[in-house]
Order: structure tokens, then sequence, then C-alpha cells
């Protein structure tokens, strides 16, 4: 049904963006109630304002911590106008119809963002507001309510279409974005008490930025979280679903590593990693492991990028770039393609986020990310055979490599360079193999080489076979009830096994 809005309650904390809905609601004859601020500022702009105090009678008290809260101002909203017992009501104790309520809350994140004092966040819990805006959107049947800023444009349009009537579809979009808002509000506060302790997720509807589709162009895709706390993008077109999985996964492998390193991905694994000590030197050792796959990939360093690297880059096509810097000269040869995306690391992936969430079923799962790496320390030799320094060296890089790497996964390396891996397979030999296929297409010598796996071996099978390609060390978690048959290949045949005790798995 249309109704005609005959006054407004309006209380804002921001007060910028008001006058053209103040000058549209003075020219159709709305009268206006507020609360201190706001109404300085209505008067200021000279129309006319009673105030909440004159409405119930109360002066604001404890600082502004009760303003609203009153009878006379949650009557006048919550009133049922075609129930003849609520209008008794309303007229017997004089309470004002309410039919507009505007409210901008207390700046409750941004507050939280300044590392203010606890006392000072705590004020910034607005009470009345949400109180206001739960009332407003609950009786949209009667009332319009406008819960923040963001919808200032449409209850402009509305008003200036339907010259200040309003229908109950349109009330209807505004109270479930009046919730959308108080519910993103109430999980931040939620958030800063829990400081990210609880098992649970509670995510602003409000900071969800959606995407042009999701895994392929006939999904529907979002993201919630802020990506300019991460990342700052210096050119290239719209990020996307994909590209946003492929990013965390290169923040996450390179966050691991201290020295000089870049890593090629492509879905979310590594085809290209190195340690080198400059930028262009690991570009060059990663671009090695796999020319074919880095078509189109995802780079990731951990040091700057200048132009002996950028130039090396740029003549291959890929889809982003990352690094914590860039020369102005990397940046004019990276600019080149129009769509590239150039991402410029302000945080590390450790700092970014340490929680993981997936969808199952009818639910979602939600885990610690796997921070865990292994160092020198954390290696038992097993074998008769002790690695040499330059295989241990090998065997730390290739099973950082392998904790990023879906599983059943291998990584075989040599020099602190990626040989070749095998992803995402049913089988760890299955996992083996193409990574040894894999290396004899790049033409390179296993003679020496490592080998990683992300669980520990079943059977002796695979170190057979490792050992058959040339391979020399392996590092693995160990644990298997079949360690030992392992462990007796590796000494009968003079390999190196180390164990870490620490399972990789990235199912
Ligand atoms: N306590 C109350 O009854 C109350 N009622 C409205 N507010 C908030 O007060 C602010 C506006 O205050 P002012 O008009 O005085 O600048 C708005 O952000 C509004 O959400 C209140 N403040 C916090 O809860």
């Amino acid at each position: 049904m249309s109704k005609k809005i005959n006054s407004a309650l309006i209380s804002v904390y921001h007060k910028d963006g008001l006058e053209e809905i103040l000058k549209l609601l003075n020219s159709l004859n709305v009268k206006l109630i507020s609360t201190g601020g706001t109404r300085d500022f209505i008067q200021s702009l000279g129309y006319e304002c009673e105030s909440v105090e004159e409405v119930t009678g109360y002066p604001s008290i404890l600082g502004g911590r009760v303003k609203t809260l009153h009878p006379k101002v949650f009557g006048g909203i919550l009133y049922r106008r075609d129930e003849e017992q609520d209008r008794k009501i309303i007229k017997s104790y004089d309470i004002p119809s309410i039919d507009l309520v505007i409210v901008d809350l207390y700046p409750f994140e941004e507050t939280v963002a300044t590392q203010a004092p606890e006392d000072e966040i705590i004020e910034k819990i607005d009470i009345g507001g949400i109180s206001l805006i739960r009332g407003a959107a609950k009786n949209f049947k009667d009332v319009i309510v406008v819960a923040s800023m963001k919808q200032y444009k449409p209850l402009l349009d509305l008003l200036k279409k339907k010259s200040g009537n309003t229908d109950i579809e349109d009330r209807r979009w505004f109270a479930k974005e009046a919730f959308a808002v108080s519910s993103g509000y109430d999980s931040a506060i939620f958030n800063y008490f829990d400081k990210g302790e609880s098992p649970v997720l509670r995510i602003s509807a409000d900071s969800g930025k959606t995407l042009r589709y999701g895994e392929n162009p006939h999904q529907k895709g979002v993201f919630y979280g802020n990506f300019n706390e991460i990342f700052e993008q210096l050119h290239g077109k719209e990020i996307s679903y994909n590209n946003l999985l492929d990013i965390d996964a290169a923040v996450s492998l390179i966050a691991d590593f201290d020295e000089t390193a870049l890593a090629i991905l492509k879905h979310n694994n590594a085809c290209g990693m190195a340690c080198r000590s400059t930028v262009k030197e690991a570009w060059d050792a990663a671009l090695a492991a796999d020319p074919i796959s880095a078509f189109g990939g995802i780079v990731v360093t951990n040091r700057q990028v200048d132009a002996e690297a950028a130039k090396a880059i740029n003549e291959i096509f890929f889809e982003v770039i990352i690094a914590p810097d860039y020369s102005q000269d990397a940046l004019n040869i990276l600019f080149q393609k129009k769509n590239r995306i150039i991402l410029k690391q302000k945080i590390t992936g450790k700092e970014a986020n340490n929680t993981q969430v997936r969808s199952a079923l009818n639910g979602f799962l939600l885990q610690d990310k796997d921070t865990s790496i292994q160092t020198r320390s954390d290696l038992t030799v097993v074998t008769a055979k002790v690695p040499t320094e330059k295989e241990t060296e090998d065997l730390l890089f290739a099973n950082i490599l392998v904790k990023h790497t879906k599983s059943n996964a291998i990584v075989l390396a040599k020099n602190k360079q990626l040989i070749a891996s095998g992803t995402g397979q049913t089988s760890r030999v299955d996992a083996l193999n193409q990574a040894i296929e894999k290396a004899g297409t790049f033409k390179f010598d296993l003679n020496g080489a490592v080998m990683a796996s992300d669980a520990f071996f079943p059977f002796p099978d695979c170190v057979e076979i490792a050992h058959k390609a040339g391979i020399t060390a392996i590092v693995q978690p160990g644990g298997s009830i079949k360690d030992a048959e392992s462990v007796a290949y590796c000494n009968e045949n003079g390999l190196a096994m180390v164990t870490t005790g620490i399972r990789h798995f990235k199912h």
C-alpha cells in the first residue's frame, strides 16, 4: 500500500550527504524530529526541526548513552497504523507518528581501526541508533528506514519519483538493507570482543564485494574481505574470483620464505619457484621449471621488482604480479599491458588472516591456517646416510613447497629450484610419476635431486621409484606403519631420508 511520509526522525553521526534529503523533505512538508547534533546541523541550514527532548520530555542523559530510547519515540515508530488499539494508545499518550527514520550509526569499526583505547571503542557501540533501525525495519509495513549513508541515494530517488509516497516493496527493500547494516554492525562488535579466538564466522553483509562472476561465468561470486588492507592495486583489470584464489595461494606460499624467492602459480599450485640472490635470477630459474604452465599465471616475489627482472617477466603473458615494491622503471615496463594486474603487497600473508573457511554440505568448515614451517632442527635423519648440506637446503625448500601444493603432492627440487611436482593426485605413486614425467619433459637431470611428500609413504614403492629416477634425499612426515620398509630400501640403496613429524595435507 502506498503511504505518505509526513514525519521523519533523523539521527546521524556523519552529517554530510544530508542537505539534499533535507531540502527535498522540506519541500514535501515533512515534519522533522532530531537528536542534538543532528538538530543543530538541520537548523543551521535554516530548516525547522523539533528536538527529541521536546518529544520525550527528557534530556539526553549519561553523555548521550540515552537520548532516543523512549516510548514516545519507539511508540511513534512501532505502532501498527491499521490497528485501532495501537492508534488509541498512541493518541492517549500523545505520541507523534514517525514515518521515516534516518540513522547513521556511531563509527564502531573505524574507531577500532584507529587502535583507540577500549573505553573509547565501547562508547562507539551505538545503542539508540541501532534500536531505531531495528524498530523501523520491523515496522516496514508503515515506516521506511534508511540505515546508512549508502541508502541516501535510493531514498532521494524514491522521494523524487513518488513525491514523498512509498510502497510496501520500497519499504521492505529498505528494511532488508537495514538488517544488513545492523547485523554487520553487531558482527563487527562481536569480532572485536572475540579477538579471533572463537571458531565462529561472523561477516558483515556490507563488506561483500560482488565479483563479475564466480569460478565460472554462470556462477555468481562475492568476496567478503578487505583487499585494500593487504594490497594496493597499481594497475590492471578488475580482480576476479579465480584471481583471488590464486592471489591467496601465492601470498601464503611466499610468506614462508625469508630469502629472495619468486614463484609462478597456476590454479593455486606453484608451477615454478626458486630462491636466488636476485629477483631476475629467481624468475629465470622459476620459469625454467615449466615455461608452458607459466603462461597466464600468477607471479609472486618477496623482494622489490627492479627493471632487470621486470624486463624478463614482461616477456611472457601473466595475469597478476605481486611484490612488496617495484622500482619506477620496473613499473614503466610492467604497465605496458593494459589488463595486467599489478599488486603491491602491504602486509604479509601471515599477517593477513589466520583462519581458513570452506563450505561443506549445508554448512562450512573453519580451521586454523597451516602456518607450520620446518627448519633444520625439525628434521630427524632416519637413514644411515645423512643428507649433505646442499641436500638439506633443498629438502627444506621442497618441504615448504609441498605444503602449499594440492594433495596428494610430491615435489622434486634441486639447487633451491622447483623441478616438477605431482599435484592433486589420488595416489602418491601417481603424484611421483607425474612429477618425474614432467621433469623429463623439460629435460631436468634428477640425479642429486630431492623429493618431498606432503604425507607419509604407506608403502616403499615411492622411494624405489624416486631412487630409480636419480633422487638422493627424501623428506616426509613419517608415521606410516610401514616406515621401516621405506627406510630399509633407502639404506640398501644409499638414499638419505629425513622425517618432520608434520603432515601438510592440502585437500
Ligand atoms: N543513545 C541513544 O538513545 C541514541 N539515539 C541515537 N543515537 C545515535 O546518535 C547519533 C546522532 O547524535 P547527534 O544527533 O547528537 O549527533 C547517531 O549516530 C545515532 O545513531 C544514540 N546514541 C547511541 O546509542
